[in-house]
């Protein structure tokens, strides 16, 4: 097969791989054509509003109010502009994060396994494949084991298929050769290696037309909701303005032109038609903050379910603990031995546990090096004086303590060739191989203790040369203690088999095995995990364990990392034979579950969620998936996870740690409350403008602002001030209150309060300042810019209320503002000038001079606003409704 595509049986050498590179160009499909640019811009335009709008400009145009047209054509662009330009940088946000969980494949290459990105797979390539793969290529298989492919993907056969190197008759079917790995299909169980002999579009799946998935689409439930209530707005707008606009010409004499100009004013200031961008734009914001904290969003949806996130459910190994495994005790029969040395490096030696030191150095016996040199895929390497595992670290560990025991694996391996193998997967929990004796063959078994037990009928005598029957008791006491130290315990055993024995089964580990001993590892808990618990514990946040170790050792571990004293601890074995009813009162108490299968994970999930839990899960494994894939919010590791695990997740951890959930939820929740500030200052704003204009035509009086003027003050503040919010940094506290019930809707009360009360306000502000002028004698002109004005500080004012929900606003920091919102202050402040003293939009929004004093009063009319709402900030805390309102 090698001699086809030229390759070594080290794999291409890198500079070929180059080569064909640059020849063939990159193994990826053809990219799904996004909508264009003019396209999106368009879309822009598909909203009641803007309909209503641009049918408004039409007609002021035809009677030939010019400048009247161009002001709403004006609104109609900035807000398509600022449309495109927020969804734009939302997208990229989203596109350039999926950019950096882009797959990698296995691959040997000059003699030397490493990792490639997919993308740079050519033919010739030699590819290694393990559970949770997704094939990178079209593969002609080399060599398999117990190989099992998922090919959905490709043909909607839902049972994972038997694949083997072994060839096929020519002209099989595609659907039929089973001795290829087709790209796009996923590895659901085995091993295998294969020549790549297809990428990109010639592959089979590139054939028949499919293409890389295309841009995500970017909603979320509360996108949709916003959209929603977008649309009721709009409906309730178009009929109370056809209402008013009945009114006006029946009822107060205005002309039609002025009486449609002054309702579709009213229309513009009432319906908040930024609101979904911005809030878009604050996710991709919270996306953009997750990221810098190791968190990849992978789903839109998911920033939003983190804020709400009640129960975090988490692996152990290299999550809550750093995956560094150390042997630290052999429990040998007779004797226990300490291994010293740390890390991976394998150097130190073994000491008898409670005997005083000196005299002879002991050692383990010659079968417990075999057995855990042999039954074992990992290897060690020294970089530069450091030693790093490669392959499963608890493996690695076993090999620096074979080495430690004067075992030479790469010696032991080629003299002792391996004839089959039963690999380590995480039902079965244990791993076996069979391997060559001279005259005979052994099989060595490593695995949890009670798996090997029962699989065991001997042990082996001191010097292990000899069996004895098992105690099985005795062992049952050393795991319970070894677990009790937080020691991840693993047993030994081997057993002889005649030479003739050539295949391994699982059959074959049931006429007994001899027990050797049993290894006590540490794999000490991240110092940050610890820190992130006592985080989530004051954030109302429950952390459960969910590992496939022994309950003993899993109990240890949370009492070590501070997730509870004496937790109350399930396994997986108890959790079977339990109904539904005693399930979920289970998964509601446990804080941890052992020696789980990832099949329970699935089963976890759906009691929390019944019991409305909202679920983060985490996982890394091709079974992982369904449990990831019904969580609220699916983790998966980006360094150990499977492609399959990844697809299935929401989140993607760059670096695996328990910490980077708990700084996505901790982003997650600011984002919730600058969606709340957003929303709680979008509405009210709108409400003020509304109130003041309706107000004016219901008594009858002159309109306190021109419709082109409330045209402008939507058109200046709406993009910029709202916007701002969508920047704003965490409060104080976020981790110091507990998660927002999911379910509760947009408009909490305390927004229906404050839509109330700030237009009110909004209202009396503009009154004020108008029967000030009016006292004053000034034209009607100086009077409505005095009342624009009025209400573009108190919008400005109000925003530096609603920057702090929860926290007085009345200190430095608020005061001094943030980049975004000092940029936004200054455009506003430059443009309200502009209205106010240029002679050219004088002359189209009919504005004049404000005298100064005038100006500093209007600025106190803001601050008094700011100043009462403070007020009610600090009854609402000192009644204690602060927070029941706020949600
Ligand atoms: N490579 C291996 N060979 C043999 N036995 C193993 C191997 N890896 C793990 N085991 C045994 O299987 C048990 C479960 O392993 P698994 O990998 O499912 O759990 P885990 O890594 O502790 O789980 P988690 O990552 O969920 O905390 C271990 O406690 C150990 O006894």
């Amino acid at each position: 097969m090698l001699h086809l595509t030229g390759t070594g049986a080290g794999g291409l050498d890198r500079r070929e791989a180059e080569r064909r590179l640059e020849l063939y160009g990159p193994n990826e499909l053809p990219p799904r054509r996004g909508r264009g640019p003019v396209l999106r811009f368009l879309a822009q335009f598909h909203n009641t509003l803007i309909y209503f709008l641009l049918a408004a400009c039409a007609a002021t145009w035809l009677v030939g109010h010019t400048a009247d047209a161009v002001v709403i054509l004006a609104v109609v662009l900035v807000n398509a502009v600022v449309g495109f330009v927020q969804e734009g940088r939302a997208e990229h946000a989203l596109n350039a994060i999926r950019a950096m969980i882009s797959p990698r494949a296995g691959v040997l290459r000059g003699g030397t396994r490493t990792s490639a990105p997919v993308s740079e797979l050519v033919v010739g390539d030699l590819v290694v494949l393990s559970a949770g793969d997704r094939v990178p290529a079209d593969l002609r298989l080399l060599d398999s084991s117990a190989l099992l492919i998922d090919e959905a993907a490709l043909t909607g056969e839902s049972v994972a298929a038997e694949k083997a190197p072994d060839p096929v008759p020519p002209r099989t079917g595609a659907a039929e050769r089973t001795c290829m790995a087709y790209s796009g299909t996923l590895v659901a169980a085995g091993r295998a290696t294969g020549v790549v002999v297809a990428t990109g579009a010639a592959t089979r799946i590139g054939r028949i037309g499919a293409m890389l998935e295309g841009v995500q689409r970017i909603t979320t439930p509360l996108l949709r909701q916003i959209n929603r209530f977008g649309r009721l707005i709009t409906w309730i707008a178009a009929s109370a303005g056809a209402l008013l606009f009945a009114f006006a010409m029946l009822a107060r004499d205005f002309a039609w032109l002025d009486a449609l100009l002054a309702v579709v004013a009213l229309a513009v200031a009432f319906v908040p038609e930024g609101l979904p961008a911005v809030i878009t734009i604050t996710l991709a914001i919270g996306v953009r903050r997750m990221a810098a904290r190791s968190a990849l969003i992978r789903r839109l949806a998911a920033v939003e379910a983190l804020g709400s996130t009640t129960v975090i459910c988490s692996d152990k190994t290299g999550t809550l603990t750093r995956n560094e495994m150390t042997v630290r005790r052999l429990y040998l029969p007779g004797r226990d031995l300490l291994v010293e040395g740390t890390g991976y490096a394998p150097e130190g030696g073994f000491a008898d546990a409670g005997a005083p030191g000196g005299g002879d150095r002991p050692r383990p016996p010659e079968p417990v090096v075999a057995t855990v040199l042999l039954c074992n895929d990992a290897h060690l390497r020294d970089e530069d004086g450091e030693w790093h595992a490669e392959g499963d670290p608890m493996e690695a560990a076993l090999v620096a303590m074979g080495v430690k025991a004067g075992g030479a694996p790469e010696r032991l391996r080629s003299a002792h060739p391996r004839l089959s193998a039963l690999p380590f997967d995480a039902r079965h929990r244990y791993m076996a191989t069979l391997d060559q004796w001279p005259g005979e063959n052994r099989i060595h078994v490593k695995g949890a203790p009670e798996r090997v037990l029962d699989l065991c009928t001997a042990q082996a005598s001191p010097d292990g040369s000899a069996a004895l029957p098992l105690d099985r008791g005795a062992w049952e006491e050393r795991v319970a203690s070894a677990a009790h130290r937080g020691e991840r315990v693993i047993a030994l055993a081997r057993r002889t088999v005649p030479a003739e024995t050539r295949e391994l089964t699982p059959g074959a580990l049931e006429d007994g095995l001899v027990l050797l001993g049993l290894v006590g590892l540490i794999d000490p808990p991240r110092p940050e995990a610890v820190a992130a618990i006592a985080e989530c514990a004051s954030a109302g946040i429950r952390v459960t364990m969910v590992t496939g170790d022994h309950a003993g050792t899993a109990a240890a571990v949370a009492g070590m990392l501070g997730l509870a004293e004496s937790p109350v601890v399930v396994t997986g074995a108890e959790l079977d034979a339990m109904d539904d009813a005693e399930f979920a009162a289970a998964a509601d108490q446990a804080q941890v579950f052992a020696r789980t299968s990832p099949e329970h994970k699935l089963r976890i999930v759906q009691a929390l969620q019944a019991a409305e839990h909202v679920v983060a899960m985490t996982g890394d494994g091709v079974n992982d998936a369904p449990a990831l894939k019904q969580a609220d919010v699916g983790v998966a590791m980006g360094r150990r996870g499977t492609e399959a695990a990844k697809e299935a997740a929401e989140i993607v951890l760059l670096d695996d740690d328990f910490a980077s959930i708990v700084a996505a939820v901790h982003e997650g929740r600011v984002v919730h409350d600058n969606i709340r500030k957003v929303i709680a200052w979008t509405l009210p704003t709108n409400g003020g403008l509304v109130l003041v204009a309706a107000a004016a035509i219901a008594a009858g009086l002159t309109m306190p602002m021109s419709p082109l003027q409330i045209l402008w003050i939507n058109l200046v503040t709406a993009g910029s001030l709202g916007l701002a919010l969508a920047f704003e940094p965490a409060e104080d506290g976020v981790m110091d209150r507990p998660p927002r019930p999911a379910e509760k809707g947009l408009l909490s009360p305390f927004t229906l309060w404050r839509l109330g009360a700030v237009s009110v306000l909004f209202l009396a502000g503009a009154v004020a300042v108008l029967a000030y002028a009016s006292g004053r004698g000034y034209g009607i002109e100086t009077a409505r810019t005095m009342a624009v004005n009025a209400i573009v500080v108190m919008q400005i004012f109000y925003l530096f209320n609603v920057r702090y929900l929860h926290t007085a606003s009345m200190n430095w920091r608020a005061v001094r503002g943030t980049p975004a919102l000092l940029a936004a202050l200054a455009a506003v402040a430059a443009a309200q000038f502009a209205f106010t003293y240029l002679p050219f939009m004088q002359e189209v929004f009919g504005s004049a001079p404000v005298p100064f004093w005038d100006g500093v009063g209007i600025v106190c009319v803001g601050l008094l606003l700011l100043l009462l709402l403070e007020a009610e900030k600090a009854v609402l805390r000192r009644m204690g409704r602060f927070e029941e309102l706020r949600v």
